[in-house]
């Protein structure tokens, strides 16, 4: 009891949330709210592995709580896959992730098989894919590197640099403008966007866990983290419209060549549908959020995880000067890879791997079972279980990844010959599996070579003193304290 008082006291002092959202709380989801965010992801591993990989959890009969959490990969196969049509995002999914309105995450049936052929033309598209790789190099040469040479030697936090980036290139992808987030002088604490993304993702984990009345009770009077909800998501609204309307002028001007983002594919395919402003919202407002943060988040990782592996660090830079002609090939002042030589960097796509098992950028999924059914591990599913499936735990799991799970080694996706080992996606799940895979799982890769290739060529990037890095709980898996490095200008 001490304890849980001293760690309610401390969750208080520490959590975003309004002291008023704690006598409405209540004791037990209180308790609940504390053992979650105290350490969420590491707290629902250790169950998870105490109970073999499924646990049943039972709240207040009065709370609509009760939920079943499972790491199993054969549970995996069955809800993402094999019986993919007895399972779906559900009501309650819906009604968490309302700001994305009838964007594809939030909607099922013809919905959604609408959207995933039109957004998996878009996001494979050859021509598309090129200019992205353009846009993101003309990025880092025009503004991430000026700004890392700008702060040589000084401390930098590259969550914060790595968020900015992203943001400003997945906007560049989407909307087709640079909204210039990262910038020399450093703009960053004026800008409202990303941080209304941020306050949403981070709020919207307390509707995972209090139940639904308690929180609709709070929307409805504005109260603690729903007003933050609400008012970032008027915010974005409020930038979306806007880009929407600015490219609705542009289009009309004939003189304006074909543009390659996503809006503009959005729009010329609306044309001959139905379109409205609305629905070309929630797209756009779903495909910033599936990209930005996921992104963000593997690249802040995946610089931590080389920073601390020194071993792996030299790997990487052999086989880049290995595979690669960047050593010879210098841009204005800083050495690029070329996009057909990415293939051959078999080592970086292990690295990164690695880094997505550890630490995946989209912890956990909720579904909910549209008919009764019996899960693999012998656990019965009725008609409205929610199910809320941890992709964090799946990563650490002995029984799939061997005794060494814990440890960071981008060696065991290697097969001896050197090339890559497949695992199949129920086991490795960060861009889930069946149906609903991820439709930005090879852009993603493309583009984390991309800058980690080059980032790790022409920059050192060393721990600052004293960094203690440790997972913030929110629907993403961002980092608690930032990430506090030293760069330095390698010496090629
Ligand atoms: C490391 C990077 C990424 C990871 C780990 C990742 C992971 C995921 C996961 C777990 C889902 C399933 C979500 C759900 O059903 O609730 C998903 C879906 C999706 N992702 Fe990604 N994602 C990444 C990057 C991207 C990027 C860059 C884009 C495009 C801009 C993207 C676009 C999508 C879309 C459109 C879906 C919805 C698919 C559907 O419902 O049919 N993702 N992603």
């Amino acid at each position: 009891l001490p304890w849980r008082l001293t760690s309610i006291i401390s969750s208080i002092r520490n959590t975003n949330f309004s002291l008023i959202e704690w006598p409405v709380l209540g004791v037990l989801p209180g308790l609940l709210w504390n053992a979650w965010t105290d350490n969420l992801h590491g707290a629902a591993d250790r169950t998870l592995k105490e109970t073999g990989g499924t646990f049943v959890f039972k709240g207040p009969w009065f709370a609509n709580m009760d939920f079943i959490a499972s790491s199993d990969p054969l549970n995996a196969h069955h809800i993402f896959s094999k019986s993919y049509a007895k399972y779906r995002k559900g009501q309650d999914f819906k009604a968490i992730f309302e700001f994305l309105g009838e964007g594809i995450f939030n909607v099922d049936g013809e919905a959604w098989k609408f959207q995933r052929q039109l957004l998996h033309s878009i996001l494979n598209n050859e021509e598309l894919q090129n200019h992205m790789t353009t846009t993101l190099k003309l990025k880092m040469e025009t503004t991430l590197f000026p700004v890392l040479d700008a702060r040589a030697g000084a401390e930098v936090d590259m969550q914060e640099v790595a968020k900015m980036f992203m943001f400003d290139n997945i906007c560049l992808w989407v909307l087709g403008f640079d909204p210039g987030y990262l910038s020399v002088d450093g703009r960053s604490e004026t800008f409202p966007y990303d941080k209304a993304f941020e306050e949403i993702f981070e709020a919207v984990i307390y509707r995972h866990i209090v139940p639904r009345g308690v929180w609709e009770f709070q929307k409805r009077f504005g109260i603690g983290s729903e007003k933050k909800i609400s008012h970032s998501t008027k915010v974005l609204d409020e930038f979306i419209y806007n880009a929407i309307r600015i490219k609705k002028q542009e289009m009309q001007k004939e003189e304006q060549g074909q543009q390659l983002d996503m809006l503009t594919q959005l729009m010329i395919a609306g044309q001959k549908g139905e379109s409205s402003d609305k629905s070309l919202r929630d797209m756009v407002f779903t495909l910033i959020a599936a990209g930005k943060d996921t992104l963000s988040s593997t690249l802040s990782w995946l610089l931590w995880l080389v920073a601390t592996h020194p071993d792996v660090e030299k790997k990487i830079l052999e086989e880049i000067e290995r595979e690669t002609a960047m050593a010879g090939r210098q841009e204005s002042g800083v050495f690029m890879i070329d996009k057909d030589e990415m293939n051959r960097l078999v080592y970086l796509h292990a690295i990164i791997c690695e880094t997505l098992r550890l630490y995946p950028p989209a912890p956990f999924e909720l579904r909910c079972a549209i008919e009764d059914d019996m899960l693999p591990s012998g656990h019965l599913i009725h008609k409205g279980t929610r199910i809320l499936f941890s992709i964090y735990s799946m990563g650490r799991m002995e029984e799939i990844w061997g005794k060494d799970c814990m440890e960071f080694k981008p060696e065991r996706w290697i097969s001896e010959q050197g090339s890559l080992i497949h695992i199949p996606s129920y086991k490795f799940i960060n861009f889930l599996a069946g149906p609903r895979y991820c439709l930005g799982k090879s852009l993603s890769f493309m583009q984390l070579k991309f800058i980690v290739s080059t980032l790790l060529w022409n920059y050192k990037f060393d721990m600052a003193e004293g960094q203690i890095v440790k997972p913030f709980p929110s629907t993403m898996l961002t980092m608690e304290n930032g990430l506090k490095m030293r760069v330095s200008k390698r010496d090629v």
